[in-house]
C-alpha cells in the first residue's frame, strides 16, 4: 500500500491529508478538524487506513453520477474502492465484497448505486453520465431502481430511506486462459423489510414510494383508474368517478413533486425489463391495499346482528361477531374484485380469529372483542400481502438478471461445461444504526446487525495485521487494542443473545400467553449484574429496557415487541388468499419464493436455504449470520473485503452545512476513531519484501551499516524506525514509512552528487591529457625531440596521462624558451587526486572493514578511512558537445614525416 509522504502540521496541511492515519495526533478533535476542513474544500472522501469515509455532500442532482474522480491511484473516492475490487478480481480472481454502513441519510444507498454504476459501466474513472445503453448492465441498474420503489420510503431522517437491507452480487465469468472478467448477471438478496410501515407510518413519515407512484401513474395515463372498471369486470356499476375517492386522503396529501421524477425512473426501468404488464397487475393489488389499509371497524348493533346473514346461517355457537367493516357496497365490490376473494369471508377473518384446541385440534372461532384487535388483524393482512409482493418482485428481478438459480451455486460439472470461472463482487447496503425517540423490534434488529458488522470489521482489521506477523510478534501493543475492542463487542453480542433475544424468543416459541409486563419483569431479573444492559423505569407503561451498543446507548420499548417478534400470520388469511382468483395473489401465496429466506448465502459462495425460523429475531439472526459467514470466508484474504463508512453532515441534509456534534457522534457510533487509532498505532503500511528491497535499494546497505557522517546521523535518527518482518511482507508504521522515504531520497541525492563529481574529474583528466598530447605534437613538429633526449642539462617534469604512465621529458633552458615562444601555451599540472578529495571520510572500526575491501581506501598515516559506494542507479549526464579549438593545431606541413594530421588544411594554406 503506497502512501503519500505528506504529513499534516497545520490546518492547511490537514485539509490536504487524504488518510486520517497520517495525523500526528490521532484524537477525535484532530480527526474532526481534518474531515471538516476537507468537507469545506469539497473533498468528501477520506481514507482512514483501509476504510473509506464518505461525508454526504447532500447534492440533489449528481447522486447517480457522483463526485468527479481524478482517477489517481489511492486518491480517496468510491471509485478507487471499485478499482481495487476490479484489480483484485483480475489479478487474484477472488470474490470481492464492499460493506457500506452509516446512519440513515448518510448516503449508503447513493454510494452503493455509484459503485454499482462503476462496475456495470466498465469505466476506470467512474461515470460521466448515467448509464444509457441497453443490455444486461442497464437491466441490473433498472432492477435496483424498481426494488427501491417498493422498499424505500420517506422518513424524518431521509426522504428516500431504504427500509430493507440488501446485498447486490454482480456475477463475473472468466473465459479460461484469459484475464478478462465479464458480467454474467446479478443477484439481489434482501433482509428484513420494514413491512409494518405499510399499515402504520410514524408522524411526518410516508408509506413506500410505490403507493405514490400509483397516484402519479394515473396522472401519466399508465395506470388509469378508469381501466380498473374494465379490468376488474366492474362494468355496469357507476363507480368510475368514485375510484379515486377510495384512495385515503393521507396518501394524496403527502404526494410530492419529486414523485413525478421517481415515477419516470421507475417507468423507464419497468419498460427496460419488459415488466409493464406485470407491474400493472401489481399496481391493482397495491391500489387494493391502499383501500384496505383505510378500512374502519364499527360495532354491530342489535338490529344488524339479527340481519347478519353470516351469523344466522351458522350452526356454531361461537359464530357471532361484535364488529363489522364500515364501508359502502361499492367499496366492498372493488376490494372483492381486486383480490378476487369473497368479501364476506375476508370481513369475517378480520373480525374473528380461528384457533385449534383440544386433543382433536378442532377449530374454534373466536370473535374479536375490541376494535384494536380488529385493526391488528387488518394490519397483519395488509403487511402479509405487501411482504409477499415485495418478495415476488425480487424473485422476478433476479430471474430477469439471469440469477434465479444462483450462478454462484453452479455445480462444478456445469462450470467445466461453461469453461468459465465464476466470481462475484458483492455490495452490502445495510440500514444504519438507529436511535430514535421510540425504538421497537426493527431498531433492535438493525442495531444488532450493525453491532455484528462492527465486530467483523474490528476482527478483520486485527487479522489483517496478525495473519502475516511471526508468532512472537503477537504481543504488540496495538494488537491489545484490537483485542480489547473485540472482546467488548463479543460481550455485548453475547448479552443481547442471552438476555434480550432469548427472553423474547422463549415467550414466542413456547407460546406462553404472557403480557408485556410479565416479559418485562423477567428481563429485569436477567439483566441483574450485566454491565451492558439494564431495565428502564419500572412503572413506565412502555416497559423500557436500555442496551449499551458500541455506537450509543439505546432505550427500547418492550411494549408490542413480543407480538411483532411472533410474526404471526393467521392461517385463515393464507387459506383465503390461496383461493383467490387473482393470478398474482394466488401465485405468490401458493409458491414460496426462493428469496423469502433473504440472505441465503453460505460459506464459499454456495447458497442454501435457511429454514424458516419461528420468530423474526431468529430469522433475522440467521440471515445476519449467513452474511457474516460470507464475510468470514473473504477474510482469509483481507484485501477482498472493503469497508465504506458514510457520515451524515447535518440533520436536514442541507448542501454545504456541517454540524460538528453530529459528525462527532457518528464517528463514535461507527467506531471509526478506534479504527484510526488502531490502524495508526499498528503497522498500517505493508509491502511485499521484494517491492521493499526494490524501492529502498540505495538505502538498505547504507542505512543498516551506519555509513553516514556524524552530522547526518544526528539528523536522521535511525532509532525511530519501527517495523516488523512478516513471512512475505514488511510492516511499517506510518512515521517509519515517511522517514524511510526521506532517507532514501537523501541517499540517492548523495550518490548522485558523488557520481557527478567523478564524472567532472574524468572530464578534467581527459582535457589535461588532450593538452599533453598537443604539447608532444608541437615538440615533434619543430624536430626538437631528438636533441632534447640527448642533452645533459635537464629539468624533469611529470605529465599525467590517462593510463597512469608518465612521459619523462628533459628540457634545456634554451629549449624551454623555444617552447614558450610556441603559439600554444603549455601548462604543467600535477596529477590531481579527485577521488580522495570527493570521498566521504568517516571512522569505521577496522574489524568491519573486511567486507568492504573492494570499496575502501585507507589512508593509514592519517588513520582515516574513505569509502565510496557507487550504486547502480539510472543517471543521465548532460555534457556540452564542443570541438577542439583549431588554433592549437600545427599546419600539416610542419608535422613529422608519416604523421597525418586529422585536419588536412593544405588547401587552406
Ligand atoms: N455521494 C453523494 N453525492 C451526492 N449526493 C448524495 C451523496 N450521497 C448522498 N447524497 C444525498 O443524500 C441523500 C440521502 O442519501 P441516501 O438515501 O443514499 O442515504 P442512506 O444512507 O442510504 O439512507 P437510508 O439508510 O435511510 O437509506 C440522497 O438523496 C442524496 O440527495
Amino acid at each position: 500500500m503506497e502512501r503519500r509522504s505528506e504529513k499534516g502540521k497545520d490546518d492547511k496541511d490537514q485539509s490536504r491529508l487524504d488518510d486520517l492515519t497520517k495525523l500526528e495526533e490521532i484524537t477525535l478533535d484532530r480527526v474532526l478538524d481534518c474531515l471538516i476542513n476537507r468537507f469545506n474544500l469539497g473533498c468528501y472522501y477520506t481514507f482512514a487506513g483501509s476504510v473509506l469515509i464518505s461525508l454526504n455532500p447532500c447534492l440533489k442532482n449528481v447522486e447517480r453520477v457522483g463526485i468527479p474522480w481524478s482517477g489517481e491511484e489511492n486518491s480517496p473516492h468510491v471509485y478507487s474502492i471499485g478499482r481495487r475490487c476490479k484489480d483484485n478480481l483480475r489479478r487474484v480472481g477472488s470474490d470481492q465484497i464492499v460493506v457500506v454502513s452509516g446512519d440513515s441519510g448518510a448516503g449508503k444507498t447513493t454510494v452503493t448505486q455509484q459503485l454499482l454504476c462503476y462496475f456495470i459501466e466498465n469505466s476506470d474513472v467512474g461515470l460521466s453520465s448515467p448509464i444509457t445503453h441497453d443490455g444486461l448492465e442497464r437491466r441490473i441498474y433498472c432492477a435496483t431502481q424498481i426494488l427501491e420503489a417498493f422498499g424505500n420510503a420517506s422518513t424524518v431522517a431521509n426522504p428516500n430511506s431504504s427500509r430493507f437491507g440488501r446485498l447486490v452480487q454482480i456475477i463475473y465469468g472468466n473465459q479460461k486462459g484469459t484475464t478478462d472478467w465479464n458480467i454474467l448477471g446479478a443477484r439481489i438478496d434482501t433482509c428484513l423489510l420494514e413491512k409494518h410501515r405499510v399499515s402504520k407510518c410514524g408522524p411526518n413519515e410516508r408509506n413506500f414510494h410505490i403507493f405514490y407512484y400509483i397516484l402519479m401513474a394515473s396522472q401519466h395515463n399508465f395506470f388509469n383508474l378508469e381501466n380498473i372498471v374494465k379490468n376488474l369486470a366492474l362494468d355496469g356499476l357507476e363507480i368510475g368517478s368514485k375510484l379515486e375517492s377510495f384512495i385515503p386522503e393521507d396518501f394524496k396529501q403527502s404526494l410530492r413533486s419529486t414523485d413525478a421524477d421517481g415515477f419516470k425512473i421507475f417507468y423507464d426501468s419497468i419498460r427496460t425489463l419488459n415488466m409493464v404488464s406485470e407491474i400493472y397487475s401489481v399496481f391493482e393489488i397495491m391500489y387494493g391495499l391502499m383501500i384496505l389499509s383505510s378500512l374502519k371497524f364499527v360495532a354491530i348493533n342489535s338490529e344488524e346482528k339479527e340481519n347478519d346473514p353470516y351469523i344466522n346461517h351458522s350452526q356454531n355457537t361461537f359464530n357471532s361477531r361484535y364488529f363489522r367493516v364500515d364501508c359502502d357496497s361499492i367499496c366492498k365490490k372493488v376490494i372483492q374484485s381486486v383480490f378476487k376473494i369473497d368479501f364476506e369471508a375476508l370481513e369475517d377473518s378480520l373480525v374473528a380469529r380461528i384457533f385449534s384446541a383440544g386433543r382433536r385440534k378442532s377449530s374454534i372461532r373466536k370473535p374479536c372483542e375490541t376494535i384494536k384487535e380488529c385493526n391488528e388483524r387488518l394490519s397483519a393482512f395488509v403487511t402479509t400481502i405487501y411482504d409477499k409482493i415485495f418478495n415476488h418482485i425480487l424473485h422476478r428481478l433476479n430471474s430477469l438478471l439471469g440469477c434465479s438459480n444462483n450462478l454462484m451455486n453452479t455445480s462444478s460439472s456445469n462450470m467445466e461445461k461453461l469453461d468459465r470461472g465464476v466470481k462475484s463482487v458483492s455490495l452490502l447496503d445495510l440500514y444504519g444504526f438507529e436511535n430514535l425517540k421510540a425504538n421497537h423490534l426493527e431498531q433492535l434488529c438493525i442495531n444488532y446487525a450493525n453491532e455484528r458488522l462492527q465486530q467483523v470489521h474490528i476482527s478483520h482489521l486485527r487479522n489483517y495485521i496478525v495473519e502475516s506477523v511471526d508468532d512472537d510478534e503477537k504481543g504488540l501493543e496495538s494488537l491489545n487494542i484490537f483485542n480489547q475492542v473485540e472482546m467488548q463487542t463479543i460481550s455485548r453480542l453475547d448479552g443481547l443473545h442471552r438476555y434480550v433475544f432469548s427472553t423474547l424468543d422463549e415467550t414466542c416459541v413456547l407460546n406462553r400467553p404472557q403480557t408485556d409486563a410479565q416479559v418485562f419483569s423477567r428481563m429485569v431479573e436477567v439483566f441483574k449484574g450485566n454491565s451492558f444492559m439494564r431495565s428502564g423505569r419500572l412503572h413506565d407503561e412502555n416497559y423500557p429496557f436500555i442496551v449499551q451498543h458500541y455506537a450509543s446507548t439505546v432505550t427500547y420499548d418492550l411494549r408490542g415487541m413480543v407480538d411483532k417478534n411472533r410474526d404471526y400470520i393467521p392461517p385463515e388469511f393464507l387459506d383465503l388468499l390461496r383461493l383467490s382468483q387473482n393470478h398474482v395473489v394466488a401465485s405468490i401465496f401458493k409458491v414460496k419464493t426462493s428469496n423469502e429466506s433473504n440472505f441465503n448465502l453460505k460459506e464459499g459462495g454456495n447458497s442454501h436455504k435457511i429454514r424458516r425460523e419461528k420468530t423474526i429475531l431468529q430469522h433475522f439472526k440467521a440471515s445476519v449470520e449467513s452474511l457474516v459467514c460470507r464475510l468470514e470466508t473473504s477474510k482469509s484474504n483481507s484485501q477482498d473485503v472493503h469497508f465504506i463508512r458514510c457520515i451524515r453532515p447535518n440533520d436536514t441534509l442541507e448542501y454545504g452545512k456541517i454540524q460538528r456534534k453530529l459528525v462527532e457522534q457518528q464517528l463514535y457510533s461507527c467506531g471509526i476513531v478506534d479504527v484510526i487509532r488502531i490502524t495508526g498505532n499498528g503497522y498500517p503500511v505493508r509491502l511485499p519484501v521484494q517491492k521493499f528491497v526494490r524501492k529502498f535499494h540505495p538505502l538498505i546497505r547504507r542505512c543498516f551499516n551506519s555509513c553516514f557522517n556524524r552530522g547526518d546521523e544526528a539528523r536522521l535518527n535511525l532509532d525511530t524506525c519501527d517495523f516488523k518482518f512478516g513471512k512475505t511482507q514488511i510492516f511499517l508504521t506510518e512515521s517509519t514509512w515517511e522517514f524511510l522515504n526521506i532517507l532514501n531520497a537523501f541517499v540517492v541525492k548523495r550518490s548522485t552528487k558523488i557520481l557527478q563529481q567523478f564524472w567532472r574529474n574524468e572530464l578534467a583528466k581527459r582535457a589535461l591529457a588532450r593538452e599533453e598530447l598537443l604539447v608532444l605534437q608541437e615538440l615533434c613538429s619543430v624536430n626538437l625531440l631528438q636533441d632534447l633526449v640527448s642533452n645533459d642539462n635537464t629539468m624533469e617534469h611529470s605529465f599525467g596521462s590517462d593510463h597512469g604512465t608518465a612521459h619523462n621529458l628533459s628540457l634545456t633552458k634554451i629549449e624551454t624558451t623555444l617552447l614558450n615562444s610556441l603559439p600554444c601555451k603549455i601548462t604543467m599540472r600535477r596529477k590531481k587526486k579527485p577521488v580522495q578529495r570527493n570521498a566521504i571520510y568517516t571512522h569505521v572500526p577496522r574489524s568491519a572493514l573486511s567486507e568492504f575491501n573492494s570499496m575502501v581506501h585507507t589512508n593509514k598515516r592519517k588513520d582515516i578511512v574513505s569509502k565510496r559506494f557507487v550504486y547502480e542507479s539510472p543517471v543521465r549526464f548532460y555534457v556540452k558537445k564542443t570541438t577542439l579549438s583549431h588554433n592549437h593545431l600545427l599546419p600539416r606541413r610542419f608535422l613529422p614525416k608519416g604523421i597525418m594530421d586529422a585536419f588536412d588544411d593544405s588547401n587552406i594554406m
